[in-house]
């Protein structure tokens, strides 16, 4: 996919500008940026759900239609009155489909809400919930849009665990808007900043760890996040520099690993406390 020259803006305000991407099939790409930059305006003209003012996007072989596309946008919801497992047949392409969403609830310990009214779940269960319905189809292209906000921390691991094999497994595109650079390393190859609607940075994995600028340039983007990572759980607990200086060592396994068991420790702080 090929978009160049992107513009939008909503009344005299432009909000996007002069965007220029090269996507690949099979790419999962983080796009990050701080409140307002612009993030999820360009998520929904890349996904067809509004229309640039300018420029254009070429889609080239990629073809993201209704049927092979998992769209979750930030705060998606459904109607109050439909049970779980009402959802998830409503939302199955065949058969099939349905049944791995009941496998799928399974596996996220939602069995036992099946016959619960949407109204009646709870904000991490409705975003499991959002997340099954779309992948029981098994899609290709993703678009996400800060999908585990309001998640507890096992069932945040757990779904980015899921999701990297869904991945893994299937040469799926992504799209994944996020605040949290844990998740951006996990699921994503390759990691583009917007500030105020315009691309200030735009580089690979390898990229990002083989070349000391990327990771300098990187850390100054992502210093918000971590900060941020922390102040959405209201404590004041702040992300030790030793991480920082663990990119900066090239040490990329080890930030992951040590990433993940900060955020489960921290997890548990907060459970127990
Ligand atoms: N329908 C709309 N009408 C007018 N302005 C809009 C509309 N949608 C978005 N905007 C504005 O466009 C800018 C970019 O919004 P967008 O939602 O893309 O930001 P974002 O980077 O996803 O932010 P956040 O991290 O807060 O979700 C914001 O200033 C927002 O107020």
């Amino acid at each position: 996919m090929k978009i160049e020259h992107l513009e939008k803006s909503f009344g005299t305000v432009k909000v996007l500008k002069d965007i220029n991407l090269s996507v690949k099939s099979g790419e999962r790409i983080a796009i990050l940026g701080g409140n307002g930059s612009g993030k999820t305006t360009l998520l929904n003209i890349i996904n067809g759900g509004i229309k640039a003012t300018g420029g254009s996007i070429d889609f080239e072989e990629m073809a993201i239609n209704h049927q092979n596309t998992a769209y979750i946008m930030q705060h998606e919801s459904l109607p109050s009155e439909l049970r779980l497992q009402e959802v998830l047949a409503l939302f199955s392409r065949d058969k099939a489909a349905y049944q791995r969403g009941l496998d799928l609830a399974d596996q996220f310990d939602l069995t036992k809400n099946l016959r619960k009214k949407y109204a009646q779940l709870s904000g991490g269960e409705k975003q499991k919930l959002l997340l099954i319905s779309s992948l029981q189809n098994q899609p290709s292209y993703f678009f996400l849009d800060e999908i585990t906000t309001g998640l507890d921390y096992n069932s945040r691991d757990d779904l980015l665990d899921f999701l990297a094999s869904v991945f893994e497994e299937k040469q799926a595109s992504l799209f994944l808007v996020t605040h949290y650079i844990e998740e951006a390393l996990r699921l994503c190859n390759r990691f583009v900043v917007i500030k105020s609607g315009k691309i200030i940075e735009d580089f690979t994995k390898e990229a990002l760890i083989s070349n000391e600028d990327s990771l300098i340039r990187f850390d100054q983007e992502m210093t918000a996040y971590q900060a941020y990572l922390i102040q959405s759980e209201q404590h004041t607990y702040k992300l030790p520099k030793a991480l920082m200086s663990q990119v900066l060592a090239h040490d990329f396994e080890h930030i992951l690993s040590y990433e993940r068991d900060f955020t489960r420790n921290l997890g548990q702080i907060i459970e127990g406390a």
